[in-house]
């Protein structure tokens, strides 16, 4: 069975007292065993978080592809893991967007962070000019491609991909089950052709944008969805729990 996997993505939010209220509040709550609970707070916050948490995971929004050396600002997977880091975000739409990603640079990212024993979260997405005129298929297909490029059949394993398309993200308006199972399916057989059956059975892909707890239970029923990148809503403790447990709900439905 694939790991099942609700992610918060706290973006540029909180403050350091946020944090430690926020792990003083997953502490005393009960986090269902089943997945992989990982908290992505702003960088000065990992240590804080990873150093406190129990039963929760920790993740950082971004990751350099170099191992160390005169590169200000970047952070290296080592740097990561050293703070307790088990997951990494790689690609997230904002970051393409803003701050001018692009896919090479993704594809090394993707592959530094896994060499270095982290699990990399590759988001990919679909803009609504872009589903509106028919380019859903070749812009993810390209994503995932692009994103994989550097990887052998093995480093499959450390993978975990989030399908967020742009339009949902932030506006409260979730894709539709149906949609989003649509686009896991087509990111699933993608990874089927690129690391075979067997590998890309064992892909968690994880949906984001608005996820809520009102919306999650009947995303996560979908077949090929094995979770949520949460975003606002992982910011408010108590939604953010039920979440999870939702997640968890769906392994007990059956998945
Ligand atoms: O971008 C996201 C998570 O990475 C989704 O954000 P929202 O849940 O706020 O839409």
């Amino acid at each position: 069975m694939r790991q099942k996997i609700v992610a918060g993505n706290w973006k540029m939010n909180g403050s350091l007292e946020f944090a430690n209220d926020f792990v003083s509040g997953v502490n005393r709550a009960v986090l269902p065993d089943a997945i992989d609970v990982v908290i992505c707070p702003p960088a000065p916050y990992l240590l804080t978080v990873s150093s406190q948490i129990k039963g929760a995971k920790v993740g950082a929004q971004n990751v350099y592809f170099e191992t160390s050396g005169a590169y200000t600002g970047e952070l290296s997977p080592k740097i990561l893991q050293d703070v307790g880091c088990k997951y990494v975000l790689v690609g997230h739409s904002e970051r393409r967007a803003l701050l001018s990603e692009v896919d090479g640079q993704i594809a090394k990212k993707v592959k530094a962070a896994i060499d270095c024993d982290l699990k990399v979260i590759l988001c990919v997405g679909e803009t609504l000019e872009q589903r509106a005129s028919g380019k859903l298929e070749e812009v993810i297909s390209a994503q995932v491609l692009a994103g994989t490029s550097l990887l052998d059949v093995v480093e499959f394993g450390s993978l975990v991909v989030a399908y967020e398309p742009v339009w949902a993200i932030g506006t409260g308006q979730t894709a539709s089950p149906q949609q989003a199972q649509e686009v896991h399916a087509l990111i699933r057989s993608l990874l089927v052709k690129l690391a075979g059956e067997t590998a890309a059975e064992n892909v968690s892909i994880l949906y984001g944008g608005s996820v809520s707890a009102s919306t999650a239970a009947e995303i996560f029923a979908q077949a090929d969805i094995d979770g949520g990148l949460v975003g606002g809503a992982s910011l408010k403790l108590e939604e953010f729990l039920v979440i999870c447990d939702h997640c968890a709900n769906a392994i007990v439905g059956g998945k």
